[in-house]
């Protein structure tokens, strides 16, 4: 059996529709579909997730709801109607979403969670009955029937391991396609909470593992895993298959086409994913494998950056002589709730990485005026404009001077990286620059590599 995920973007309009449908239909081992919510028809357009937040945001706001209310049902309307849906039908999405703010919620965290979810959970809704009013035997599965559960933050939540357990009591008939909503999950206590931003690649991870299914296939609006952001480099070229822990590494360090998180459940399962274009179905995508049996064709796999970094630089002799130095930094950051992404460090000196999201001009002076007192180091310096890009290859690891190639094709143009760091597995490098060289870094390096 297959589990089969439709992104957004394979789901925005009519037509789109009707080509995920065709997919689902063209391969009998296709039966579990996992759905986003409609997602953007033109550049200029809005996610029906983005237009749920102003939904929440204004009934939190105590602001009349009608107009962004109508936009969304349009949403459903207009592929409802593609597929001759009678008014009644398509009736019920629009009084599940009007009763939203009627509903009771622990607090607002939990508000912004369901309004986010019942784009998924609507859109499921849709495509069952789609499929029914075709005479196809299918059934829209809901989170909170099958038992997948989660916990932690509402709208950051982590799967609970019970919940591969209740998959694995879900009957499928031979004959019958089940449509189940991404992103979500429900708490112990009965309450909507979703994964972050993204996350139906989650879901389909939890139920290609939950289901024991035999391929988990990812179709979106690109022909598989570029080797780079084709929003940056122009053409990039198309990997044809990698490693769960290259993809982990890309993922984590900016290749939005796929969540980090999702690799997780798919691991465990050891389930191989495969990521294909909905638009060109006959193309083979990306292949994501275990590690075994692998020979990989170039030495690098990816080259990516991400812009939302700060750092902290701090440089203090003898510090490798000083125990408990990183441990009263570390207190430090505990005590205000701030996680770090990275921590180089050399003999004299340590720079700390922090993700951007977690920071704010309080909390930076603060943080700096409690180390430069606890630890008093000979240097301090806050950098504000921290990228870093990550080049990932299982290649990297048996093939000689790749760093030097790397390191010597930046300093042709003048990049001179501010920290490097090689993962332990050797299959990753990471180097810290400044923000506005990132973009250029990455270009530099996939020519390097790919032409
Ligand atoms: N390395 C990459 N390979 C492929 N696509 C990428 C990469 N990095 C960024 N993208 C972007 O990710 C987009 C697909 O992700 P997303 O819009 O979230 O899809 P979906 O709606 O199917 O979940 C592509 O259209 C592409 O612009
Ligand atoms: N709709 C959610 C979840 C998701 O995964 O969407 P997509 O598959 O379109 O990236 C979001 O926009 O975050």
């Amino acid at each position: 059996m297959k589990i089969v995920k439709f992104g957004g973007s394979s789901l925005a309009t009519g037509t789109s529709v009707e080509q995920a449908l065709k997919i689902i239909l063209s391969d009998t081992e296709r039966q579990v579909v996992v759905v986003s919510a409609p997602g953007k028809r033109s550049n200029d357009d809005i996610k029906v997730t983005d237009l749920l937040i102003k939904y929440a945001n204004a009934t939190l706001n105590q602001e009349d709801p009608q107009e962004i209310v109508r936009q969304i049902f349009a949403r459903y309307q207009e592929i409802g109607q593609y597929f001759g849906l009678n008014k009644q039908e398509l009736t019920t999405i629009q009084s599940i979403l009007l009763n939203l703010p009627k509903k009771a919620y622990p607090n607002d965290s939990y508000l912004m969670a369901a309004f986010k979810a019942h784009g998924e959970r609507l859109n499921a809704r849709l495509i069952a009955m789609i499929l029914k009013h075709q005479g196809i035997k299918s059934r829209f599965l809901d989170p909170a029937e099958a038992g997948l559960i989660v916990t932690g933050e509402p709208n950051d939540a982590l799967v609970n391991p019970e919940s591969y357990l209740n998959l694995d009591q879900i009957k499928i008939a031979p004959d019958e396609r089940v449509i189940f909503p991404g992103f979500f999950g429900i708490t112990p206590s009965g309450h909507i909470a979703t994964f972050s931003r993204g996350g139906s690649d989650i879901t389909g991870a939890i139920l290609a593992r939950g289901f024991h299914a035999d391929l988990y296939e990812n179709f979106t609006d690109v022909n598989g895993i570029f080797a780079a952001n084709p929003h940056i480099v122009a053409h990039p070229r198309s990997i044809k298959q990698m490693t769960y822990r290259e993809m982990r590494e890309l993922s984590y360090a900016g290749f939005s086409v796929f969540h980090d998180e999702a690799l997780i459940p798919a691991i465990q399962g050891q389930i191989p994913i495969n990521v294909k274009n909905t638009h060109e179905p006959d193309n083979p995508g990306t292949m994501i494998v275990p590690e075994k049996n692998f020979e990989p064709d170039n030495t690098i796999t990816g080259v990516t950056s991400q812009k939302h970094f700060s750092a902290l630089y701090l440089h203090k002799y003898l510090l490798n002589k000083e125990a408990g130095f990183t441990l009263r930094i570390l207190q430090i950051l505990y005590q205000h709730n701030i996680p770090y992404e990275h921590m180089p460090s050399g003999i004299d000196d340590i720079t700390i990485i922090f993700n951007n999201d977690f920071l704010n001009d309080q909390l930076i002076d603060q943080i700096c005026n409690e180390i430069q007192s606890t630890i008093n180091p000979d240097q301090l310096e806050w950098i504000d404009d921290y990228a870093i890009i990550m080049i990932v290859g299982e290649g990297m690891k048996k093939t000689h001077g790749v760093s030097r190639k790397i390191l010597d094709s930046l300093d042709e143009h003048q990049i001179s990286p501010q920290m490097i760091n090689q993962g332990a597995s050797q299959i990753s490098m990471m180097i810290g620059t400044k923000k506005e060289k990132a973009d250029e870094a990455v270009k530099i390096i996939y020519r390097q590599f790919f032409n």
